[in-house]
């Protein structure tokens, strides 16, 4: 299916970005410090100028960038507006988007979200935006129905990588296994953007799980062979997951190109200097591409 924008669906073009440049995903999250430890305000502006400057200096380097909407909704609709402007940047530097918002709710107000960030004509659309199913994955239709029109994709949180998550992602569902993995295979199963027949070419839909839940896959008895869309895992750098872990975790997964890596503070640490976000992000991406060859 082509997508309204007339482009290729989401989960084409990302795997197109992995293979032309690793699975490494730049996050863009302007926390105070890193704005300070830049030499930049504490300001919707700040955060714009901190945004921009990542997307310069990485649109050749890295898959995709993430940009994590809370950083810029903190300061209103300054902030709301340096979003929109840092999406533009993304475009047009041609480096995919995904916005992570973590949305969810029910029929028409999901429909609202949705237009809000998957619509062709939307200010704040990006190619892919991260859901929350904790209200049921149905009440989640309307994202996935005009994700599928226009060909953006949405991430869908599965196993997250925070210590609170296990309580809730973990429980046991009637039908047998973990909400977890039920969230999995249930994503896993809307991926109806991939033909028969091209199952090599991943569907938009993905889901996130953490690159620290470790031994939870095992544990809860989740198989990912097979599952039709991309992995979303955070937790690489900063949060404690080395590249070995990552690929230990997804094992032929990761190595087929189908698990993008994001990372934040890992990167934007080294910068603002562009050469220096430049070496960390290959530093990065030689360690992935090293560990994933395993
Ligand atoms: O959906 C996410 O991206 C996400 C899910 C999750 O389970 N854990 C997680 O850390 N994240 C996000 O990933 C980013 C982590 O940034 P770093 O730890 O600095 O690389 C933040 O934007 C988090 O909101």
């Amino acid at each position: 299916m082509t997508g309204a924008g007339n482009h290729a669906p989401f989960g084409a073009r990302l795997a197109a970005a992995i293979a032309a440049r690793g699975p490494l995903c730049a996050g863009i999250d302007p926390h105070a410090g890193l704005l300070a430890a830049w030499g930049l305000p504490d300001s919707a502006s700040g955060a714009q100028r901190l945004g921009t400057a990542t997307i310069g200096a990485l649109a050749g380097e890295v898959a995709a960038v993430k940009i994590q909407s809370a950083f810029f909704e903190r300061f209103g609709a300054a902030g709301v507006g340096a979003l929109e402007a840092v999406l533009a940047a993304a475009r047009d530097a041609g480096v995919l988007a995904i916005l992570d918002a973590k949305r969810g709710d029910i029929g028409s107000t999901m429909g609202a979200y949705a237009e809000a960030y998957l619509a062709d004509d939307a200010p704040l659309r990006a190619d892919a935006l991260t859901v929350s199913p904790y209200l049921g994955l149905g009440s989640l239709d309307p994202a996935f129905e005009l994700a599928d029109a226009t060909g953006r994709g949405l991430y869908v949180l599965a196993l997250t990588s925070n210590p609170e998550a296990a309580g809730v992602q973990h429980a046991a569902v009637p039908a047998g296994g973990s909400l977890g993995g039920e969230m999995i295979s249930q994503v896993s199963d809307r991926n109806q953007d991939v033909p028969a027949g091209a199952r090599d070419v991943p569907g938009s839909h993905g889901v996130v799980i953490g690159a620290t839940v470790g031994a939870a896959l095992d544990r809860l008895g989740i198989d990912l062979t097979g599952f039709t869309g991309t992995v979303l895992a955070p937790g690489y750098g900063a949060q404690g997951a080395s590249a070995g872990d990552i690929a230990a975790l997804f094992g032929p997964l990761a190595a087929a190109g189908r698990v993008l890596v994001p990372s934040s503070r890992g990167i934007l640490a080294a910068g603002p200097d562009p050469d220096a976000l430049r070496q960390a992000a290959r530093d990065s991406a030689r360690e992935l591409a090293t560990a994933f060859a395993r």
